[in-house]
């Protein structure tokens, strides 16, 4: 790979086409970090704020501490602006790249590499490992930041995690109660990182975004990459609510579609038997009271997740 110095105190190597790992070489680091962005192409707030983080650094106004790779997920779709180019990339993690029965494209060998590269970047040292899947929603949320936790079903989610997250700007959890094939579960269910996929507002193009209102995750950001211990915040159960998902609205036919409005924020509740969307002329109700909907996206292939629903759970074990 290519490499450089800088100052004599930060390795850069440049791994592929956007992806970039900094090592600090006068300190024991303590953690492993991936941040990774344009995971879809379109969403570019955390493709800026990355960008932010790597001049920081380049620039020595943030001295490194820790170990870091950046990942700018699928070149092609930011240079296009948008979300893929044959298929979400984001469908296609721990090993789902390899589907036998599906015939190879950009998206399925760069989610390859991408995996080849983590699990390098996580196996060189036993130290602890994060990664930060930052995205925007398609959609207005009513928790205009908010991350998704990765099924884990053997260990709960950890306070010092989400505490970390909210301190960032983060108001809301969404537990999700089963597998799937996104870069998060990856990377925690085959490292054991603690790995979120982090929505932080609303898509829009290039040089639209409002970076001030991630000012408080970027801070987080410089504190967990620039100090040895990690940042210490205290768990506030009342300025956050976790949701947890009850189940997926899968699209099994062509015809599926939601009935509503392409306007309806993320987290908008339903009462009990409300309809939600409709295919083959069957309907899709609320299955409870409070029952709200988050990613709907009716536009996707036959098979995959067009929504989820959540329901608000104050008792979720956390540890
Ligand atoms: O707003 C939307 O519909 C999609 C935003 C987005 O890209 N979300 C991620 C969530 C991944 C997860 O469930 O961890 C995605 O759909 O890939
Ligand atoms: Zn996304």
């Amino acid at each position: 790979a290519e490499q450089a110095v800088i100052a004599g105190h930060t390795r850069v190597e440049l791994w592929d086409s956007g992806v970039l790992v900094f090592t600090p070489l006068h300190t024991e680091a303590t953690r492993d970090i991936v941040l990774s962005s344009g995971i879809h192409g379109n969403e570019t707030a955390p493709i800026e704020l990355c960008n932010q983080l790597i001049q920081a650094i380049v620039s020595q106004n943030l001295l490194l501490q820790q170990r870091v790779m950046f990942i700018f997920g699928n070149p092609p779709t930011i240079n296009n602006h948008t979300r893929f180019v044959s298929e979400n990339l984001n469908r296609l993690f721990n090993g789902e790249h390899a589907n036998p029965h599906v015939a190879s494209n950009g998206e399925r060998l760069r989610a390859a590499r991408l995996e080849a590269y983590v699990e390098r970047f996580f196996m060189a040292a036993d130290r602890q490992r994060l990664h930060y899947d930052l995205h925007t929603a398609i959609r207005a949320s009513r928790h205009e930041r908010f991350a998704v936790c990765p099924y884990r079903p053997d260990k709960p989610h950890l306070k010092q995690q989400l505490a970390f997250l909210n301190a960032a700007g983060v108001e809301a959890f969404l537990m999700h109660h089963e597998p799937t094939t996104t870069f998060s579960y990856a990377s925690s269910t085959k490292y054991q990182a603690e790995a979120f996929t982090v929505e932080l507002g609303k898509v829009m193009p290039f040089g639209q975004n409002d970076l001030t209102k991630l000012a408080a995750m970027r801070q987080m950001l410089v504190v967990l990459l620039s100090e040895r211990e990690f940042p210490r915040v205290t768990y506030q159960p009342d300025k956050l609510v976790l949701y947890r998902v009850c189940r997926s609205l899968n699209k099994h036919y062509a015809d599926f579609a939601f009935n509503f409005s392409n306007e309806l924020p993320n987290f908008t509740q339903f009462a009990k038997g409300e309809l939600l969307a409709q295919e083959q002329g069957i309907a899709i109700t609320a299955a409870q009271d409070g029952e709200a909907i988050v990613f709907p996206n009716a536009q996707i292939p036959v098979g995959q997740r067009a929504a989820l629903c959540v329901v608000a759970d104050p008792a979720i074990p956390l540890a």
